[in-house]
């Protein structure tokens, strides 16, 4: 038996991305050539693609886990290493993507609509790239981050111009036999249908689709039945059609009791508007336009009985039609009355003001800039965390057990400006400083930062950073250029002395350079 597979909960994870490499140049005659190691390749992401060949979410049911390949490692001699494939995932056209706790992240419509549902990782940087003037030959490389990894939910949402309503057994895939080349399953038991459905009807110059979902039954709004499950499918459509069987055994039942209880149902059930604006303009399913459909005129009770309800409903602002799905009787008037309303909700959707439709869909923007500190107690102790894009991913990037590493990610961290934020924020040295969430990375703070130190040096109360600046004069600054000129001078004379006694080797490693490698 066919399983009713429009929701299931997708697990995926972007590739990690590959580490960086830390390697030395060497050749004959040049032992240490400078740092070549390459960069990690990123790791591929997992992207969702609307694709008209997929109609059903079957395949994700079968194998919910789905990974993007991880990025390959840097390499000596300055090679990169590669980047991870882009896992696509095919999905059917109208597939809202939502997290677990129903917040809707996309709504995929149109051939070809991507949403981005795992970002790979970003690969490291070797220690080629990560040298400097500063740091000559770094001798640690970045990690490379593993790839976001998320639960997803996918709903389907099918895309038809007409949704066919009504109770079990009401002869709605028998309709849609009738009217379209589609072939439904059709038998006499309730809840023959499990997958909506969707039929191809033209009439006169009008092409539409028309839908029939799962029967519907008292109390589908709160799940009986297939409940909510087939409710999503009408969401979209322009019209409702109520099927109604006019020649139904059941003695409790007849055409008037069951739309009355359909339309009870559909008023109970609220329209997840939140895609409202991507779509067009979204009218609650108890608003939409409605035509009444009599069934199974065919059979001599089923006559009677329509011609016995229909000036009730007709009354009640119905236009109704009289119709055998197994004779075909009614079918035409049916059919035109359909493209009727088609015709005038596309004339609404074209006068609309244009909606603006993102192509590509991301789960959320890159908070680029800047990171939040936030205090809180651990025990007596106060604990403070940072959260923010750059600082978290940049210690997911540090290998700790790499003392330069380690440096590395402090100067980054003064440079961004968190340890000025942790002082303002009223943090000790020694005090407990977590860098991300639930998992984030636990320090004993000491503080490295030069403005720092200056704040921990100078008397309680007042800040060395908000003392007077004195502009010097021009004379001033000429004064103090020569005089930096003759320290050079004299430090060149030096090195120049030095390097004639001998003492000095040729090194790569920026001693050369100390005094302005201020930074390590
Ligand atoms: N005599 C007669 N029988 C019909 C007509 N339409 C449908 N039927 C019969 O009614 C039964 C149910 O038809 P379906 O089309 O499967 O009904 P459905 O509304 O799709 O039912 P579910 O999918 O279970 O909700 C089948 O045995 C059909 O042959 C009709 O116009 N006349
Ligand atoms: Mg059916």
């Amino acid at each position: 038996m066919a399983t009713f597979v429009d929701r299931v909960v997708l697990h995926v994870s972007g590739g990690t991305g590959g580490h960086g490499c830390v390697s030395v140049k060497r050749e004959k005659f040049k032992p240490l050539g400078g740092p070549d190691g390459g960069n990690g390749g990123n790791g591929g992401d997992v992207i969702l693609r609307v694709d008209h060949q997929t109609t059903t979410l079957l395949d994700y049911h079968h194998a919910p886990h789905r990974h993007a390949t991880n990025g390959g490692s840097g390499m000596g001699d300055w090679r990169d290493g590669k980047n991870g494939e882009t896992l696509v995932l095919p999905v059917p056209d109208g597939t809202v993507v939502k997290s677990l706790d129903g917040e809707v992240l996309a709504d995929l419509v149109g051939e070809g609509t991507e949403f981005v549902a795992a970002a790979g990782g970003q690969g490291g940087l070797g220690n080629a790239a990560l040298s400097s003037p500063k740091r000559k030959a770094p001798g640690f490389a970045l990690l490379g981050i593993p790839g976001e990894a998320r639960d997803i939910v996918l709903e389907l949402k099918s895309i038809a111009d007409i949704a066919l309503v009504g109770f079990p057994s009401a002869g709605k895939s028998s309709l849609i036999a009738a009217m379209s080349a589609a072939r439904p399953k059709i038998a006499d038991y309730p809840f023959t249908t499990l997958i909506p459905n969707l039929g191809v009807v033209q009439a006169g110059d009008t092409r539409f689709t028309i839908a029939d979902v799962p029967g519907l039954i008292e109390g589908a709004s709160e799940g009986r039945g297939l409940g909510h499950n087939f409710l999503r499918h009408v969401e979209r459509c322009a019209a409702l059609v109520h099927v109604l069987d006019c020649a139904t055994l059941e003695t409790d039942r007849n055409p008037i009791s069951d739309l009355e209880i359909i339309e009870a149902e559909l008023d109970k059930y609220a329209v997840d508007m939140s895609y409202a604006g991507v779509d067009g303009e979204v009218v609650p399913l108890n608003q939409r336009p409605r035509l009444v459909v009599l069934n199974k005129v065919d059979m001599p009770d089923g006559k009677e009985m329509a011609e016995f309800v229909r000036p009730e409903l007709e009354e009640r602002g119905y236009r109704v039609f009289e119709v055998s799905a197994m004779t075909r009787e009614g079918l035409r008037e049916l059919g035109f009355a359909m493209a009727e309303i088609v015709e005038a909700a596309r004339e609404a959707v074209k006068t609309a003001p244009p909606k603006v439709k993102p192509a590509v869909l991301r789960p959320r923007a890159v908070n680029q800039a800047g990171f939040t500190i936030r205090r809180e107690e651990k025990g007596l102790q106060p604990l403070f965390r940072v959260l923010g894009d750059k600082p978290e991913r940049w210690v997911q990037q540090t290998d700790f057990n790499n003392d330069e590493a380690v440096g590395f990610l402090a100067d980054r961290l003064a440079k961004l400006g968190v340890e000025d934020g942790l002082f303002k924020a009223g943090a000790k040295p020694g005090d407990t400083v977590v860098i991300g969430g639930e998992d984030g990375v636990v320090f004993d703070w000491e503080p490295t930062m030069v403005g720092g130190a200056e704040l921990l040096a100078s008397p309680r109360g007042t800040d060395a950073r908000l003392e007077e600046f004195i502009r010097p004069t021009r004379v001033q600054k000429r004064e103090e250029y020569q005089e930096r000129k003759d320290a050079k001078a004299a430090a060149r004379a030096e090195l120049e002395a030095e390097r004639k006694a001998g003492i000095w080797t040729e090194s790569i490693d920026g001693e050369q350079q100390a005094g302005d490698d201020d930074d390590e």
